[in-house]
């Protein structure tokens, strides 16, 4: 019998438990204090996808702060950067990145794709933590997660707000191993993108026997799920998107 490959996931690097480069980029919706403030304890790179500058700005009340959590780069159309952002982050030589002759990738993935270009990001130590990714317009947000999927491989990404964490889970069989700060054992759940077969081993409600070995959007989604482990395998023949709850909102 040939030995399959099992990818691994290991998501201990937010509890501070590896030594992994940490960007965190911001999009355009309310950011959640306690939630920025332990994403920043990580030492993360700030990167700001056009309106996601006024977010930070905001945020930071102070200049002192203003000037600690500098995002290295804002990137977009620029459409919905407001002026005093522009020009307080121009004057602190924060790069601005007009990608306005695109009119056909949001300000997120024009943001990403710049990013993820660059040699300095392409490496497969880098961890990615997209804030804002869920919630405003549900269109935005399944063209997030329909972008999730699109990505290569070795880009490890993960899409949050307060509520939620997503991140990709290959086709194949996948070991995943969570972080025991951030994600919360009931309330996870599977997004399939097609019509996926699927078998799972570390959940209370387990996939992979009818009527729930396969799983689809127009048929069955596993929702309000539990880890009874700190590590999950999961076996599926197409790409799905896993969602971890998170529990700032219990706090
Ligand atoms: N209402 C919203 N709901 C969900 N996500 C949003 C919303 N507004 C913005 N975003 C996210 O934040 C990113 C940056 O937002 P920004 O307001 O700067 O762009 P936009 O002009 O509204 O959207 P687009 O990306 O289509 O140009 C967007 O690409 C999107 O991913
Ligand atoms: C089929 C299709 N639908 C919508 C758009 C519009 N659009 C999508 S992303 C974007 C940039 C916003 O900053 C714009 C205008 C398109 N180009 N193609």
């Amino acid at each position: 019998m040939v030995d399959q490959k099992v990818f691994k996931i290991d998501n201990t690097f937010l509890d501070g438990a590896q030594n992994s480069k940490v960007v965190l980029l911001i999009l355009n919706r309310p950011i959640h204090r306690p939630l920025f403030d332990q994403f920043i304890a990580l030492s993360p790179e700030i990167i700001c996808a056009d309106g996601g500058a006024n977010r930070l700005y905001d945020l930071l009340e102070d200049s002192e702060d203003r000037q600690k959590f500098l995002p290295s780069a804002v990137i977009g159309d620029l459409d919905s950067l407001r002026k005093e952002v522009r020009d307080h982050y121009h004057k602190q030589k924060v790069e601005i990145q007009d990608l306005s002759h695109d009119q056909d990738t949001t300000d997120f993935e024009k943001c990403f794709n710049h990013l993820i270009s660059k040699e300095a990001f392409s490496d497969d130590m880098t961890r990615f933590l997209v804030l804002g990714a869920f919630g405003g317009r549900l269109d935005h947000t399944m063209r997030n997660i329909s972008y999730l999927l699109s990505l290569p491989e070795n880009i490890k990404a993960y899409f949050l707000d307060e509520y939620s964490m997503g991140f990709r889970v290959p086709k194949g069989k996948t070991e995943i191993k969570f972080s025991k700060k951030f994600e919360f054992t009931k309330g996870c759940g599977i997004i399939p993108a097609q019509t996926t077969r699927i078998s799972t081993n570390g959940l209370k409600w387990n996939l992979g026997q009818a009527p729930w070995d396969v799983t689809s959007l127009d048929t069955q989604i596993s929702t309000s799920n539990e880890r009874v482990s700190n590590e999950v395998t999961i076996e599926c023949d197409r790409d799905i998107v896993w969602m971890s709850s998170l529990n700032f909102l219990n706090e």
